[in-house]
């Protein structure tokens, strides 16, 4: 039977007490801490430049959904390689890549996917009629480091499909810690919805924040401890020590070519302003010489014509 990335809801049976949770924080065997240890820096690093960087996108929808739609090319492609590993016939497959698609099934979560919600966000924010039209108008990206990142992600993920669990893990965690502090700001923002009659706050914001919810699960909380109890399960004995230093070294990548994405965004919208407030400035001299001009003719004619 074809694999299907969205059968059925996805339920999470239980909560976890302290022994289920999977790895242990101090477990310093654990893939996901290793991540996590090898990336401390570096995820400084970006958490400081979005937070800056958010200051300005919450302001401005324009702004905003340049950076959504910078991640927006990297969830889909890796959730769209990812997808389509898992629907090969395992028949036509080595032993080895029978091995790793068995490992990527079970870490693959439709609860976390982000594709469609990405596109319900931007076909949003990029006013088109629905999210397949978004994402037909939208279909590839124009900047130089998101057109650089897809090419690095298809050459590398066809050839070694176990580095998705790279993607995986640094982008649908984020979307925990970090994202939990971005959706409250996002929602609360005034700058990115309109005040519309009759309608909460809430209520309009809905519309552009799918990309921090999870609608398939009741707790998310239980959606997170899940998802790195699995991811751990499945990887602790079934990859070789080579595939882990590769998963974490393409993390590592992921966070560098994220940053490089954000400040080509940053750049682009800099730029933006000073030619926008470059030209206003320009205008705004020219009327001050023309008054000033003005001015001094009058007081010449006022000495002239002795009035
Ligand atoms: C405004 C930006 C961000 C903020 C404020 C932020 C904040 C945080 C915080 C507070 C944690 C928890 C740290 C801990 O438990 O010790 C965390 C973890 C993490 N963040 Fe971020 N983050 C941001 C952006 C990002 C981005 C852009 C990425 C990925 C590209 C990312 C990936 C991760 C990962 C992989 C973890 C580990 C989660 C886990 O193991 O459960 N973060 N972040």
């Amino acid at each position: 039977m074809a694999f299907d990335p969205h059968a059925g809801s996805y339920e999470i049976k239980k909560k976890f007490t302290q022994e289920e949770v999977i790895p242990a924080p101090d477990d310093i065997g654990a893939l996901a801490n290793r991540i996590n240890k090898a990336t401390h820096a570096i995820h400084n690093k970006i958490n400081n430049l979005i937070s800056l960087k958010m200051v300005f996108a919450l302001r401005d929808p324009k702004i905003y959904r340049q950076g959504i739609i910078a991640f927006y090319y990297v969830f889909r492609e890796f959730e769209h390689i990812w997808v389509e590993f898992l629907a090969q016939d395992p028949t036509t497959l080595t032993e080895d890549q029978r091995e790793i698609q068995d490992i990527l099934q079970q870490v693959w979560t439709p609860a976390l996917a982000r594709t469609e919600a990405l596109e319900l966000d931007l076909s949003f924010y990029y006013h088109t009629e629905s999210a397949e039209a978004f994402a037909q108008k939208y279909q590839n990206p124009v900047m130089s480091e998101q057109i650089s990142m897809l090419k690095h992600m298809k050459d590398v993920l066809h050839e070694k499909p176990y580095l998705i669990l790279a993607y995986a893990h640094t982008l649908y965690l984020a979307l925990f810690a970090g994202g939990r502090i971005m959706r409250s700001s996002v929602a609360k923002s005034t700058g990115l919805f309109p005040v519309v009659p009759g309608k909460t706050q809430e209520e309009v914001s809905a519309n552009g924040t799918h990309l921090f919810k999870f609608p398939m699960v009741d707790d998310e909380d239980a959606l997170r401890l899940d998802f790195k109890r699995r991811f751990e399960l499945a990887t602790r004995n079934s990859l070789s020590e080579e595939q882990k230093l590769e998963i974490i070294a393409e993390s590592e990548e992921i966070f560098r070519r994220n940053i490089a994405a954000v400040d080509e965004v940053s750049r682009k919208n800099q730029r933006a302003i000073v030619q926008k407030f470059g030209y206003k400035a320009t205008k705004f001299f020219s009327i001050i010489l023309i008054i000033v001009s003005i001015f001094l003719l009058f007081l010449q004619m006022r000495k002239f014509f002795n009035f």
